[in-house]
């Protein structure tokens, strides 16, 4: 993961009818968040000390006291820079950094649905967030979570990436296969994160050992040459064996599906998928039709073939006919909860695909191209988050106005590409500390989902 940046000694938020302005850093800001007891002033800078009073005053549901200031401040903090911005201060520190603002400016359209909307409904809603390697997928996917959950809404977070960070957001161990409570807090907040390799055991077969091979052959013998080509595309052994990209997210997603349909966790109100970076995303909403047609053409041919049983013996012999079996009916399994996971990926009502890019002309384009496959494949996509925006006012900082005039250009970009202008704007700032633990996570998601 990269480093978070530091630019910023402050934080503004401007919504359209909301303001939430402060002075203080983000860890400062952040200190709200934690439980009065761990504010032990000798513990406590004098900054910290501020808002103490600050933290006894908040009323409503209060984080149990595992977060520490000093956990907190284990990551990175305003005063440290990236080396970017180190090499254009020449290694100091930049007063202009320390005194501009972060500003992010919630640009919901008119007709947008903010977070209270997204909350109305009791049903069972799923979020999707997805978008360009490292611009804060997990990020945003966590604080949507653990704001959901705040809402009062049981709610599971879900990493489908095999590249999993959910443990790192939460600061916690999270890995497993099965939904953890998230420590911390006494919120009805699930995390998972599912283990590819073990998912993958699960449906490989020995069938598969010979690369399909065996297959091809009998049905070539067979006289069913036809059939070999169509095999072919379907690359049997590959799948069973090595499976291509893609297959890792289907088997995790459609483990989740089987497990979020068992009865205990029907409680579920919110589940959010954290998916992994865009071309996973595309392979993945491809893999249902994709599985559906492959497999559907195997299980018409075992079908067809279920008289010659003596001819599969031949080949696969006893026992591998046997497994042969047992790795085309785990297809066909997974081919079934596939399609249930597409009827949820096109599920209007119930399903959203979250956006997240960052302002960057490369992250634009590419969401651009995520968000046309989402149209192709018929997943609904109303928000785009563009995450780490450094504040519009101009500050003495060099290094900083520049970025921040490329920024504005990559905004612009957004509001005038066809494929995104119409979605509904998220602007996230660049906050001064790494999101990282639940006090960070829901710090960000009241900036963020408003
Ligand atoms: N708005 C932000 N301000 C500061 N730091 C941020 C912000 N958003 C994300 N980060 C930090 O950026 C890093 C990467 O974020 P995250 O893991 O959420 O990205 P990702 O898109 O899920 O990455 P990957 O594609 O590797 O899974 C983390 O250290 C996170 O704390």
């Amino acid at each position: 993961m990269a480093r978070a940046a530091v630019c910023g000694a402050s934080v503004q938020v401007i919504g359209p009818s909301t303001h939430f302005t402060t002075n203080r850093s983000t860890e400062q800001s952040l200190a709200r968040y934690l439980p009065s007891p761990i504010f032990s002033p000798s513990k406590l800078r004098q900054s910290d000390r501020t808002t103490a009073s600050l933290v006894k005053a908040q009323s409503g549901r209060q984080l149990k006291g595992l977060y520490k200031v000093d956990r907190l401040r284990s990551s990175t903090f305003a005063g440290e820079s990236l080396p970017a911005i180190q090499r254009a201060h020449g290694g100091k520190k930049c007063k202009g950094c320390r005194t501009s603002a972060v500003t992010a400016a919630a640009a919901q359209s008119d007709t947008a649905e903010g977070f209270q909307a997204m909350t109305a409904s009791p049903k069972r809603r799923y979020y999707m967030v997805g978008g360009k390697g490292g611009v804060g997928k997990t990020s945003c996917a966590a604080a949507l979570a653990v704001k959901f959950a705040n809402s009062g809404h049981p709610t599971l977070v879900v990493s489908t990436d095999p590249a999993h960070s959910l443990s790192d957001s939460f600061a916690q161990d999270v890995r497993g296969g099965t939904p953890v409570q998230v420590e911390g807090t006494d919120l009805p907040l699930y995390a998972m994160e599912i283990d590819p390799e073990q998912a993958r055991e699960e449906f490989r077969g020995k069938a598969g050992q010979d690369g399909g091979k065996g297959v091809k052959d009998f049905m070539e013998g067979m006289g069913l040459g036809g059939w070999v080509e169509q095999l072919g595309e379907l690359k049997l052994g590959e799948l069973l064996d090595t499976p291509p990209p893609g297959l890792d997210e289907a088997v995790a997603i459609s483990k989740v599906v089987q497990f979020i349909q068992a009865p205990e966790y029907q409680k579920f109100t919110r589940i959010i998928f954290d998916t992994a970076p865009t071309g996973h995303t595309l392979r993945l909403l491809s893999l249902p039709d994709f599985l559906d047609a492959s497999i559907g053409k195997i299980i018409r041919l075992r079908q067809k073939l279920s008289s010659a049983t003596a001819a599969i013996k031949a080949v696969f012999g006893q026992d591998d006919s046997a497994k042969g079996k047992n790795a085309v009916d785990k297809l066909e399994q997974l081919k079934e909860r596939m399609l249930q996971v597409r009827g949820i990926f096109r599920d209007t009502e119930a399903t959203e695909f979250v956006i997240v890019t960052i302002p960057t002309v490369m992250a634009i384009s590419e969401s651009a191209r995520l968000r046309e496959s989402l149209v192709k494949e018929g997943v609904p996509v109303k928000r785009l988050i563009v995450n780490q925006l450094l504040s519009k006012t101009p500050t003495d900082c060099k290094f900083c106005n520049i970025k921040r005039k490329d920024q504005a250009r990559a905004l612009d970009l957004i509001h005038t590409d066809a494929d995104l202008k119409d979605l509904n704007i998220i602007e996230a700032p660049l906050f001064d500390l790494e999101i990282r633990g639940v006090p960070a996570l829901q710090f960000m998601g009241d900036v963020v989902w408003r």
